[in-house]
């Protein structure tokens, strides 16, 4: 009690079991994870904290704050509250789940790499068209007068997969080796099936003691993606030393030959410990595993809600027909500057589809002031990306699918952060959001969408879990314009 007359103001904690009872009790109430939340925010401020058990955990729902937190203050955030047995699986290797100074210099280097891939060479922005062009021709040979009928959700899992292993390890998913893409699926989903916020908060001694099954499990399941994922680029180390393939230092052709080559580098010099081929298996696995639900899932969200609202999809088709000169070439990422109405939805999209119901929690590593509360070294805060996305002091009416607020208010634009915010923010942003953009833009040059037999629901399909799951068992008309 004491100390939580230290912190933000949030609901009264009862010892041990913390917040959980009123969590619970308003998630019911409210349906879902998210409305609690923002029932939080409402009574205490865009500052709170819940009590998960015995541990205080202070949510910021507003983007001043969070900017003023994570952005000027970032260094002191930089620590991300990691799952024991996440620690003790990775070794401390790879992005999502490692702190310190190896998770820094895999973050510096993936970004400066995925950077050079955008700029000057384009490599991203080439790689998305092909994929889409691609996909496309697949759509357009099963069509029946001009019509093919899809699971949404299923297409877009493999172009994000397909246009990910590409700029990874330098290869699409195309007829032969989809098989591939389905094995990482199943190696995921196989994870996602028994992995429960039991085993991420028990101490991993418990887990092997008296759940020996469930933690060889999760060890297991996580190795099984990393060995999969990192399996072409032990073969080009290969291929590499025989000779067979040339590592060219100007012209890296995906993200593997330009480790391997930073990799040759550093143990040249005797230089950082971070370059190893461990270290870059555990990076593979998670670009793979952050970067394809999340982006799938967006667009599966996205395109629910476009269904939904054909007058969205035809001023969006209007504003692209003038701006391609009548659909006679593709869209690209030069075209964004005068898309407003598509770079609307697009933002819309996200805020609705804010992946994440529950933000990863960050460690503070020094003792700092928020909003004039004291807080001690060591307290867990979070960005609470969906709470801040259904924030009715800023967006009115938050509910509702309306593109048209961020055209009367273009500031608002940047009130939302869809990618986390800060030291931990998403490292494959850009690629992202050059795949929303190149993805649902020339998609709707190209088709008009209908929904097939029933409208997918635009809810979320787990309100009480920790990331948002979309319709996807509705089907969708591609109709060939
Ligand atoms: C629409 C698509 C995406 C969304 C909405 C998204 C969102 C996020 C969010 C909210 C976080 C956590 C931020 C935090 O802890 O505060 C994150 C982290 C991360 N994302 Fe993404 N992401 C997307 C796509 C991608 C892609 C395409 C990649 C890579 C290919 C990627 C790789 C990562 C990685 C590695 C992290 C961990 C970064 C770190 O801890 O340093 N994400 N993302």
């Amino acid at each position: 009690y004491q100390k939580s007359r230290k912190l933000p103001p949030g609901p009264i904690a009862f010892p041990l079991i913390g917040n959980i009872p009123q969590l619970v009790y308003q998630a019911w109430r409210n349906k879902g994870i998210v409305p609690a939340f923002e029932h939080f925010r409402k009574t205490y401020g865009n500052v709170f904290t819940i009590w998960m058990g015995p541990f205080p955990h202070i949510s910021i729902a507003d983007y001043e704050t969070n900017h003023e937190v994570f952005v000027k203050n970032g260094n002191r955030y930089k620590q991300r509250f990691l799952a024991p047995i996440f620690e003790e699986c990775n070794e401390g290797h790879g992005l999502v789940f490692a702190n310190g100074e190896i998770w820094a210099e895999m973050r510096r280097f993936t970004m400066l790499t995925f950077r050079n891939m955008g700029v000057g060479r384009d490599i991203m922005q080439e790689r998305v068209l092909e994929e889409i062009d691609a996909r496309c021709d697949e759509l357009d040979a099963t069509a029946v007068n001009g019509q093919t009928v899809i699971q949404h959700s299923e297409f877009f899992e493999l172009m994000v997969g397909s246009m990910i292993n590409s700029l990874l390890v330098g290869k699409r998913f195309e007829a032969h080796n989809q098989p591939e893409f389905f094995h990482i699926r199943h190696l995921l989903d196989k994870l996602n099936e028994f992995f429960t916020i039991f085993d991420m908060i028990v101490p991993v001694w418990f887990l092997k003691k008296f759940f020996p099954k469930r933690y060889e499990a999760t060890r297991d399941g996580m190795n099984a993606i990393a060995d999969y994922v990192g399996k072409v680029a032990e073969q080009r180390v290969k291929d590499v030393k025989s000779g067979k393939y040339i590592l060219d230092e100007e012209n890296p052709k995906d993200f593997v030959d330009a480790f391997l080559i930073k990799m040759e580098q550093e143990n040249k010099n005797g230089g950082h410990p971070a370059y190893t081929m461990k270290s870059l298996k555990f990076v593979l696995s998670d670009l793979w595993s952050a970067g394809h639900d999340t982006t799938a899932t967006t667009l599966t969200s996205g395109f629910n809600q476009l269904v939904n609202h054909p007058e969205v999809v035809r001023k969006i088709r209007n504003e692209l027909m003038r701006i391609t000169d009548n659909g006679s070439r593709r869209l690209t990422l030069q075209d964004r500057t005068e898309t407003h109405y598509l770079n609307a939805t697009i933002a819309e999209i996200q805020r609705h589809a804010s992946i994440l119901n529950v933000n990863f929690w960050k460690v503070s590593d020094s003792p700092t002031t928020i909003n004039g509360y004291q807080l001690d070294s060591g307290e867990i805060l979070t960005a609470q990306v969906s709470a801040i996305h259904v924030n009715e002091d800023i967006f009115k009416d938050a509910g509702k699918f309306d593109p048209e607020r961020f055209i009367e208010n273009e500031k608002l634009i940047h009130q939302i952060i869809p990618f986390g915010i800060g030291k931990r923010s998403c490292v494959g942003e850009n690629i992202a959001r050059t795949n929303l953009y190149l993805m649902l833009g020339n998609l709707l040059l190209r088709y008009d969408i209908q929904p097939h037999e029933k409208l997918p629901s635009t809810a979320d399909q787990l309100p009480f879990s920790s990331a948002k799951i979309p319709d996807k068992s509705a089907k969708i008309q591609f109709i060939k314009l």
